[in-house]
């Protein structure tokens, strides 16, 4: 009997499910004709299954050919999606038309996240947009140049890091590591010291466990997305899709970041600011009588956490892959470790060595075309624009294809080889950085922190090079360059064997 009901259950639902794609698809072929779009090239039915082929990779390099536009289909209903796969469109998107295109997609499981729950408003910075993400944005980047953004005393924070980071790794000396778990601290203190104005020991239980959380929390964002896109998934029980899970991941993160700008409210002195939280703080009073402010705890919340989320994952994925690429060409990091050695010697690489080395900048530079942690960026458009012979309704999701442009044929000779010499000139200086590399975007959405992370690269790169050498470790096969991706494209684990050279 039981069996039965659950069959004629089963097939109500799915009797339901069919007629209300039906009515929806009909209803959205009547409502656009008005709009002269390309046709739909592909529908995505389950984003985790596209994550899960370990070619998403190729498909993302290759996908559209020579087009410069791709509309695609992604849940039932929402907005339309396009996805653009050259430079040409991409500018064309980001730069020409980039003062419609500040918009974020609503459909994303971070702008979720950030919804404040009474007003309805998304918050934050990288997932806002409007009035409110021009003023978050603004303030925040003055303030992180008040702190010293692109000046000394960031650097010289960054190199106080790197000191600790190096007795890490001397810890391995003739031992293999995952270099991800070490990283991680390192750059995740660069964060909490602008953030907070401290750093933690990386022995501290407490900053151990919320880094395994941080680890954690994004390793199923392509499952949960699903229940994003089509919400009803989220109600299956056993949270198949895991949304409910990444949520009490973050939960945990947000907990651990609260209590922290509780005790910098609580302890707030105006006449000593040290730290992002303590200038935002400060606004935060000075706007407090006013109506409609957007200084408000929610906001500050969601911005510190973004810097972490935003800042951190990023630029330990790329660093990974720069000792991925360097322990599987050893002869290229002996270039690099060659010139270390004739511009620097013993002394610690600084800010200002970078025009001296033009060898080593082309290799990260290479690092970061081949790497391209951030494969793709979607924005959406708060108006209807005409760009490429078409017109995109208001509101869809624009993703520009980072990747395809990276593996470009027709920019970048040989485009799978790892290869820093495409960035010197015959006299091995540096030449002009095409401008098809934009691993932090373009446009008035562009990385906030890309001066910051610039420097943390570079400062990180070089020291670490400079003290170590990097191989496989004895006895392991060696890795490929195969990329997971997920919230970012990551390299798959792998180890490193660490030597002291000095
Ligand atoms: C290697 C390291 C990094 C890379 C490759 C990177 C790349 C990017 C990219 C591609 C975007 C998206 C831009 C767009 O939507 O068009 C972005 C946005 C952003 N990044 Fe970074 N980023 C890095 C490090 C950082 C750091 C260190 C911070 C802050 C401390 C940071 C803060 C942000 C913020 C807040 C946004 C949102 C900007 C907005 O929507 O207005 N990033 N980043």
């Amino acid at each position: 009997m039981m069996g039965l009901m659950d069959i004629s259950q089963t097939t109500s639902v799915l009797v339901v499910f069919i007629i209300t794609f039906l009515v929806v698809w009909l209803w959205r072929r009547r409502e656009k004709p008005k709009y002269n779009m390309p046709r739909k090239q592909f529908w995505i039915p389950f984003s985790e299954l596209l994550g899960s082929f370990a070619d998403t990779d190729s498909l993302l390099k290759k996908i559209g050919g020579n087009q410069p536009i791709t509309r695609f289909q992604n849940g039932f209903t929402g907005p339309e999606n396009f996805l653009l796969t050259t430079y040409k469109g991409i500018h064309e998107a980001f730069i020409k038309n980039g003062h419609l295109l500040t918009g974020r997609p609503t459909k994303f499981f971070w702008t979720e996240w950030n919804t404040h729950h009474d007003t309805g408003v998304v918050h934050g910075i990288f997932n806002s947009w409007g009035d409110l993400w021009k003023q978050q944005r603004r303030f925040a980047l003055m303030t992180l140049r008040d702190f010293g953004l692109g000046k000394t005393s960031i650097s010289e924070m960054i190199q106080e890091e790197i000191g600790y980071l190096v007795d890490e790794f001397q810890k391995f000396e003739g031992k293999a590591v995952d270099p991800r778990n070490l990283l991680m601290p390192a750059i995740s203190n660069v964060t909490n010291s602008l953030v907070f104005g401290e750093r933690f020991q990386y022995d501290d239980p407490k900053f151990q466990q919320i880094m395994k959380n941080m680890m954690d929390q994004f390793k199923y964002f392509l499952l949960a997305q699903n229940a994003v896109v089509y919400p009803f998934l989220r109600y299956i029980p056993g949270d198949p899709f895991k949304l409910h899970y990444t949520f009490k991941h973050m939960g945990i993160s947000r907990k651990f970041l609260q209590e922290r700008i509780q005790k910098h409210m609580a302890e707030y002195d105006p006449d000593n600011i040290q730290c992002f939280t303590d200038a935002y703080i400060k606004a935060l009073k000075a706007e407090k009588d006013k109506e409609g402010t957007y200084f408000t705890e929610f906001q500050l919340l969601t911005t510190v956490e973004e810097l972490f989320f935003a800042g951190m994952d990023t630029t330990v994925a790329t660093l990974r892959w720069a000792l991925l690429l360097l322990i599987l060409y050893p002869d290229l990091q002996k270039k690099v470790h060659d010139e270390l050695d004739s511009v620097i010697g013993a002394r610690r690489v600084s800010m200002e060595d970078r025009a001296s080395l033009p060898y080593t900048e082309a290799t990260l530079l290479e690092i970061q075309r081949l790497g391209c942690v951030i494969p793709m960026a979607g924005h959406s458009n708060t108006e209807d624009v005409e760009m490429m012979g078409y017109t995109i309704p208001a509101n869809s999701n624009i993703t520009a294809n980072f990747l395809s442009v990276f593996y470009d044929e027709s920019f970048w000779n040989n485009p799978n080889k790892f290869d820093p010499t495409r960035f010197l000139d015959e006299s091995g200086k540096l030449g002009k950085i095409p401008d098809c590399l934009t691993p932090f975007s373009l446009g008035g959405r562009v990385c906030l922190g890309e001066s910051l992370a610039k420097m943390e690269l570079f400062l990180f790169f070089t020291n670490l090079l400079q003290q170590f050498s990097f191989k496989i470790p004895a006895g392991e096969e060696k890795p490929g360059l195969k990329a997971r991706i997920g919230l970012l494209r990551y390299p798959l684990p792998f180890k490193v064997e660490v030597h002291r050279r000095h």
